[in-house]
């Protein structure tokens, strides 16, 4: 088992639960194990692209990973939490690097260790000092580089726990726990806070953020221009913005290419998780998958149908069990051609959801 320091940075959404949802995954693999895990701090951004805040921490990891097997894992945590590479050294909802790996020195195409950035970035030093003891073999060098790294313009703040999305999470829930008249430290409930806590960094891990910007555009033949391509029945869960209760269902989605460019298949259905993580509404989710496939793809056209069944109106309020709600919205040659939006609406029975 080696010792290892990840430095862990995010500036864009929720950026205390990206971290921590990257330092869950990272536990939950069996060959990780997260032995200590530093302050949360804010940091303003180092390496001259204008951008937000970044909150940044540090863990040491135990692992039985060779060094670029590790770094093949952090990159898919990296890109299952929306994470893009398109600026370098630009805006990310997560980083992770490996800044320390035992003590090896490694220099592999993709990888070098320690992080040849590392001695001149406040944000990781001050994490990872407070991961490691005196006997550790850079500790020296460490202390050296804050100290002067402390004089120069990279501003860096201990976040104080009130800030931190989980903290703040749970103490709410347990007030509204006692609110509603139950007892928050009765056996049943004692985990809840911090299980809703969890839920929430995955459920709304969406919540600020724009644009989805985890896709590739491909190219067709311009032939191709005038062939629909339909994804139909993408199941989706979210939450409304009116009460906070799940609504869940089905969307579909056509669009006719122009210029010959199209998207892969499989990203049509993460656009929908994207949009439907954040508190919404059928008719925003509708719009919301629509705006994004105009905005990615300039096509022909878009038809976006989504068939929901809202919890708002099953168990409270008018309490209609199984009430199926469709909306639908469409542009260009979807809007202007009665036969094309009709086949599109007709292949999409409003069923059982
Ligand atoms: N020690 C390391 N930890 C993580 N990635 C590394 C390391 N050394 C080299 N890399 C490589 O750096 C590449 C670019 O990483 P990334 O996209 O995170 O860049 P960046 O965030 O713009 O810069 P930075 O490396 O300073 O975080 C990765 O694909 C990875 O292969
Ligand atoms: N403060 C701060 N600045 C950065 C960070 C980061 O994590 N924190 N990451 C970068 C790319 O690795 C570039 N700049």
């Amino acid at each position: 088992m080696e010792d290892v320091y990840l430095s862990l940075g995010s500036n864009i959404g929720n950026r205390e639960a990206f971290l921590q949802q990257a330092i869950e995954a990272l536990g939950s693999d069996p060959r990780i194990m997260i032995e200590k895990q530093a302050s949360l701090y804010e940091t303003s951004p180092v390496g001259g692209v204008k951008q937000r805040a970044f909150v940044n921490t540090a863990v040491k990891i135990g692992t039985t990973y060779e060094p670029l097997a590790l770094l093949k894992v952090i990159h898919e945590i990296e890109s299952g939490l929306h994470r893009t590479r398109s600026i370098h050294w630009g805006p990310r909802t997560v980083d992770i690097d490996i800044i320390f790996f035992g003590s090896e020195h490694i220099q592999e195409p993709g990888l070098s260790v320690p992080h040849p950035e590392a001695f001149n970035r406040l944000f990781v030093l001050i994490p990872i000092q407070e991961l490691i003891d005196e006997q550790f073999p850079d500790a020296h060098k460490i202390e050296m580089a804050i100290s002067i790294l402390e004089k120069e313009d990279q501003s860096i703040k201990k976040i104080s726990p009130a800030n931190d999305f989980y903290t703040e999470i749970t103490s709410n829930v347990t007030k509204v726990l006692a609110a509603i008249g139950d007892d928050p430290s009765r056996k049943g409930l004692i985990e809840t806070p911090d299980r809703v806590a969890r839920m929430y960094a995955n459920i709304f891990d969406s919540i600020g953020l724009e644009d989805f910007q985890d896709y590739k555009l491909f190219d067709s033949p311009e032939s191709d221009d005038s062939k629909t391509v339909m994804v139909k029945g993408i199941p989706f869960y979210s939450m409304c913005e009116h009460h906070m209760m799940p609504f869940w269902g089905k969307v579909s989605v056509a669009y006719v290419p122009d210029n010959g460019k199209i998207i892969g298949l499989s990203k049509i259905p993460r656009l929908v998780d994207f949009v439907s993580h954040k508190l919404s509404l059928q008719e925003k989710i509708t719009d919301d998958v629509l705006v994004q496939m105009e905005r990615i793809l300039h096509p022909k056209g878009v038809a976006v149908i989504v068939d929901a069944r809202h919890m708002c109106i099953e168990m409270r309020g008018v309490k209609k069990t199984g009430t199926v709600t469709r909306t639908t919205k469409f542009t260009g040659i979807f809007q202007q051609n009665d036969e094309l939006r009709s086949e599109f609406l007709n292949s999409i029975q409003v069923g059982q959801i």
